[in-house]
């Protein structure tokens, strides 16, 4: 029996979880569900977008399971996703992007992953106004944080029989802090001579991904650029209703999927839930379940295939509900 924590979240985020713990259920894991808050629903009805107990929950238990929380552009709370991979050091976000036979992209054999460094960064959102007019948005980087994310992207690669990690940086313009990063994954690769190393330019690599993205296989990066990076690769293999996601630490890790809270779709029945199932694969081979893992997986690919009960986003007609019940019955 494992202990796990799941977050609704906010928008299409109760429905999507709600068919991963579904799934999860299906597969005769045996699985304590508790439920925990946190987004802008629990921030208008706690004041809190991130409640103390919600962490000491994930800190708990075996793993946790979340849906997106909504965090505003401007204004507003800061992100709780943020704030979490901060508060329980998930320093490493793990996101793969792999074809799914029968979704239609613009390539049918996408095997990626993005390693995005999950704890500083810009994207820890350091800002401070300097006089009226001029803000200034604070980019750290450090040796120790640069280094563990390179270890974990040559571990990870080591332990799934990958051939090559490439940093994406900007060493080029961001001299002092991404030539750290570049510096840090250059001493960690020597470690690790069964693995090739090379590096590129993020505009570059943005543009080799969309061309050719087969002559990547692992990619490690720091924060922003993993998020923007790992949303294109997410456009490779069918879009952000299909992609998974991790963050994980030494202590805790938490499973989501790597889209947000689509308010245009939120509330409709609408959400393809693949990538939070996805992420519950994930999650199941964290916990060691490699067969329910295999088993979800196959399932997905079942129904993907025969193409008749899948979401709008994927050009079908299917709800969220009967897209799970095609999963659950190909169970
Ligand atoms: N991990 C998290 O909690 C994340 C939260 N967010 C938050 O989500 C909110 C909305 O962000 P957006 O930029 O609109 O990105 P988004 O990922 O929510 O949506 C982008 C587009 O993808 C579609 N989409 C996303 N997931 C889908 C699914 N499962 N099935 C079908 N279509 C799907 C949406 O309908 C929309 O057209 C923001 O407040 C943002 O901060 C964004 C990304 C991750
Ligand atoms: O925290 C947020 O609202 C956005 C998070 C996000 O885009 C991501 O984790 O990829
Ligand atoms: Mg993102």
């Amino acid at each position: 029996m494992y202990n796990i924590v799941y977050i609704p979240g906010d928008g299409i985020g109760p429905e999507v979880v709600n068919a991963a713990k579904r799934v999860v259920d299906a597969t005769g894991v045996q699985c304590n569900w508790q439920e925990a808050h946190a987004g802008l629903a629990t921030f208008e009805r706690t004041g809190d977008p991130l409640p103390e107990e919600t962490l000491a929950a994930i800190r708990g238990a075996d793993a946790s399971l979340k849906g997106p929380t909504a965090t505003a552009s401007g204004g507003g709370f800061r992100s709780v996703n943020v704030a979490l991979r901060q508060k329980l050091q998930l320093y490493a976000n793990f996101r793969p992007a792999r074809t799914i036979p029968g979704i239609k992209s613009r390539y049918d054999d996408i095997d990626l992953i993005v390693i995005r460094e999950n704890t500083e960064g810009l994207y820890s959102g350091l800002e401070h106004t300097v006089v009226p007019g001029v803000v200034e948005s604070l980019r750290v980087i450090s040796a120790k944080a640069s280094e563990r994310i390179a270890k974990f992207a040559f571990d990870t690669a080591r332990r799934q029989g990958r051939k090559r990690v490439t940093c994406v940086h900007k060493a080029n313009i961001l001299k002092l802090s991404d030539g750290l990063f570049l510096d840090c994954c250059r001493k960690v690769a020597a470690d690790y001579s069964d693995i090739e190393f090379d590096d590129c330019i993020v505009d570059a690599a943005a543009m080799k991904l969309v061309i050719d993205p087969n002559q990547f296989d692992m990619l490690v990066m720091e924060n922003l650029f993993g998020d923007i990076l790992s949303d294109l690769t997410s456009g490779l293999v069918g879009g952000l209703g299909v992609t998974p996601s991790a963050n994980v630490g030494d202590d805790a890790a938490v499973f989501e999927a790597v889209h947000g809270t689509a308010p245009d779709i939120a509330g409709k029945g609408l959400a393809n839930p693949t990538a939070l199932i996805q992420s519950a694969v994930l999650m199941l081979r964290f916990l060691g379940e490699k067969d329910a893992a295999d088993r979800v997986d196959g399932a997905i690919r079942t129904v993907m295939a025969e193409g008749k009960r899948i979401t709008g986003d994927l050009g079908g007609t299917a709800s969220t509900t009967e897209f799970t019940d095609a999963v659950v019955a190909a169970l």
